[in-house]
């Protein structure tokens, strides 16, 4: 039985519009917002001069700070029965290393990720937002972030490549620890959930029904 508020986690690659959805998601359902931390990464705007040199460091930062974010927000939210969406899912750890990191770091720190993310909340519903190349290009150009104006087409192309394994629902269970979550994958290459009413109907309508269908084993009533 779930006696925790319900979880919700956005995941695709990057520029897919994860935060996007999520500031509209928690507007909307009134959850608590886990926004992943970013700037702050002191390894990130290295990592993207030169990715074999700062890969370790970088996915170290990455694991420890969602770790400690995820313990946080289940001692102060979850357990006390309040939602959250949240703008990444841990697993995403393992997608990135899966690719920057060499087989014999990855398999390490694949170790370190079970034995962390194991005692981790995991989310009710996973939203998994993927579109096409050429857009996530557009979307991350659009957006201008100052380290990621060199962003390799290739290594998009990657990430693209180690979501759709991820998600894949043949490897889902293999890839999620705990109770298997319901997963909505949405195809937003020509979706604006912000600027279009029908659009935002559409992913609002998938998400209540999520809920709802989680709704007879909650003990909690958000
Ligand atoms: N459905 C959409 N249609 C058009 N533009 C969008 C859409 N969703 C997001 N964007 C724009 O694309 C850019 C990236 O969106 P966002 O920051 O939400 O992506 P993200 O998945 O959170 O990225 P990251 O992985 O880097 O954190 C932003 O400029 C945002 O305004
Ligand atoms: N290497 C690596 N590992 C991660 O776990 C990870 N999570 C996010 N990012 C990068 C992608 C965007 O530039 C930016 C915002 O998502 O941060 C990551 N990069």
């Amino acid at each position: 039985m779930n006696n925790k508020g319900i979880f919700i986690a956005i995941e695709g690659p990057i520029g897919a519009g994860k935060t996007t959805l999520a500031n509209l998601l928690n507007d909307y359902l009134g959850y608590t917002l886990l926004r992943e931390i970013v700037e702050e990464n002191p390894f990130l705007s290295k990592f993207y001069t030169d990715i074999k040199e700062y890969a370790l460091q970088t996915e170290a930062f990455f694991l420890f700070n969602r770790v400690k974010q995820l313990e946080d927000v289940n001692k102060n939210i979850l357990s006390k029965c309040n939602g959250v969406v949240s703008d990444y899912h841990i697993v995403k750890n393992l997608i990135f290393a899966g690719i920057t990191l060499d087989n014999n770091q990855f398999h390490r720190y694949k170790q370190v990720y079970n034995i962390f993310v194991n005692d981790l909340p995991q989310p009710d519903i996973i939203i998994y937002l993927n579109s096409n190349t050429d857009v996530l290009m557009r979307r991350i150009a659009s957006r201008d972030r100052s380290f990621e104006r060199q962003m390799d087409r290739n290594y998009i192309d990657n990430l693209r490549n180690e979501y759709k394994y991820y998600f894949n629902p043949l490897s889902i269970k293999h890839n999620f620890t705990g109770k298997e979550p319901i997963i909505i994958e949405v195809d937003n290459s020509d979706l604006d959930f912000l600027n279009n009413q029908s659009d935002k109907k559409y992913i609002i309508d998938k998400v209540e029904k999520a809920i709802s269908s989680l709704g007879g084993n909650l003990e909690c009533s958000n």
